[in-house]
């Protein structure tokens, strides 16, 4: 395939992905298609009596409930092996008790739930794709998915103007968007901590929230250059949240760059280590509860991390760094990046005292994460 026909081709499937995912968002259903099959979805957290109602009829099958096996394994529902589980939807499951199947802040008002039917075999590649999309939209991991003929996706298609998504786009589209970082602007902004600075903007070839590198001074190519990968965290890069320290390593990485004499700063647009603000807000409620940051996000049905490191190598490498000194306490963001083709010189410890809020948080992060604090 020539490139501008592999460009072309690459658009098309961000866009269906991006597509899928705004209508997901709004609670409509979307195709899920994969190999000889192919499944009418619905995220759970939007799934109200008519939507519930339009999915059967429009598919013509019985939906079922469709969880990771880590919200599965908090509502003591036993593994079948697979990532993806599906529950039959009996009588006495209404739409707010799948909702709350789906959110796990409801756990503790309601404990007692079930006795549940999981379908243990022939799980369709197009419900455990339905789930990394809902992901993908920052919606929580859970679908209502009816299986669709696939002689018949089309025409459903086209009749209810649904959008249509592969599962190849879907598991195609974080490395894509990655790799179609594009450069839209740059400008000086001085920084209390680091006058000379400057920001650059990429922006995903999906139209996607941009990532932002400062970089300080004018650091040699040549020689490692001082680095930070810092997550987007509103709460304490903004608002002065003490649950964690994300506004410290923020303010203090500036810092040590600029006395560096000059560095780069990657401020990646992945709250929440990639499950959004929302998810976010819902893993500190879990916490309320006495959970820590890690079950919180695997009572909600996420990984620990959902982080990629490819979109932060790419911005690296488009700045022309390739060699870095990274600033980090986390052994997955050295991983992540070497992983990607950037050389870790070093390791350069980061760390801030606690406070009473974020002690358990930095504490687990050391013992659950292998954070080296
Ligand atoms: N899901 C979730 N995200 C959190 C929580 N507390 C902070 N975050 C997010 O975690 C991310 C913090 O990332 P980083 O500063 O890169 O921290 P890190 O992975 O510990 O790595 P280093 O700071 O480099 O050692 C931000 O996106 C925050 O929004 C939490 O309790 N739950
Ligand atoms: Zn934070």
């Amino acid at each position: 395939m020539s490139n501008n026909n592999k460009d072309k081709t690459e658009l098309k499937r961000l866009r269906a992905v991006d597509r899928a995912i705004a209508d997901l968002r709004r609670g409509l259903s979307v195709v899920v298609k994969g190999d000889g099959e192919a499944s009418l979805v619905l995220a759970t957290e939007m799934a109200f009596d008519p939507e519930l109602e339009t999915l059967a009829t429009r598919s013509g099958a019985e939906p079922v409930l469709a969880l990771t096996a880590h919200r599965a394994n908090v509502l003591h529902i036993q593994p079948t092996g697979d990532d993806t589980i599906r529950l039959v939807i009996e009588d006495w499951m209404d739409a707010p008790l799948m909702r709350a199947l789906a959110d796990a802040v409801h756990d503790l008002d309601q404990p007692f739930r079930g006795p549940f039917t999981r379908l243990k075999e022939g799980l369709p590649p197009t419900v455990s794709a339905a789930i990394k999309l809902a992901k993908l939209g920052r919606l929580l991991p859970s679908v209502l998915a009816a299986a669709l003929p696939i002689d018949r996706v089309a025409d459903v298609t086209t009749e209810h103007d649904l959008s249509i998504v592969t599962i190849d786009d879907i598991l195609a589209f974080e490395d894509t968007a990655a790799l179609q970082l594009t450069p839209v602007a740059s400008a000086r902004v001085p920084l209390q901590a680091a006058e000379n600075s400057t920001f650059h903007a990429f922006r995903p070839k999906d139209g996607g929230i941009e990532h932002l590198a400062i970089v300080v001074g004018d650091p040699n190519r040549r020689e490692p250059v001082l680095a930070r990968l810092h997550s987007e965290c509103f709460t304490g890069d903004l608002i002065g949240s003490l649950k964690c320290d994300c506004g410290e390593q923020l303010r203090g990485a500036l810092k040590a760059i600029a006395e560096e004499g000059g560095g780069v700063l990657l401020y990646l647009a992945q709250e929440g280590r990639g499950i959004g603000l929302i998810n976010k807000l819902r893993a500190y409620k879990l916490q309320e509860q006495g959970f820590d940051t890690i079950d919180a996000n695997e009572r909600l049905g996420f990984d620990a991390d959902e982080r990629v490191f490819r979109p932060a190598a790419e911005m690296l490498r488009l700045l022309g760094f390739k060699k870095i000194r990274l600033m980090t306490n986390n052994p997955e963001k050295v991983e992540g990046l070497e992983r990607h083709g950037i050389a870790i010189t070093e390791r350069v410890s980061h760390k801030f005292p606690s406070n009473t809020h974020n002690e358990l948080y930095l504490a687990t992060k050391k013992k659950r994460s292998g954070h080296y604090l």
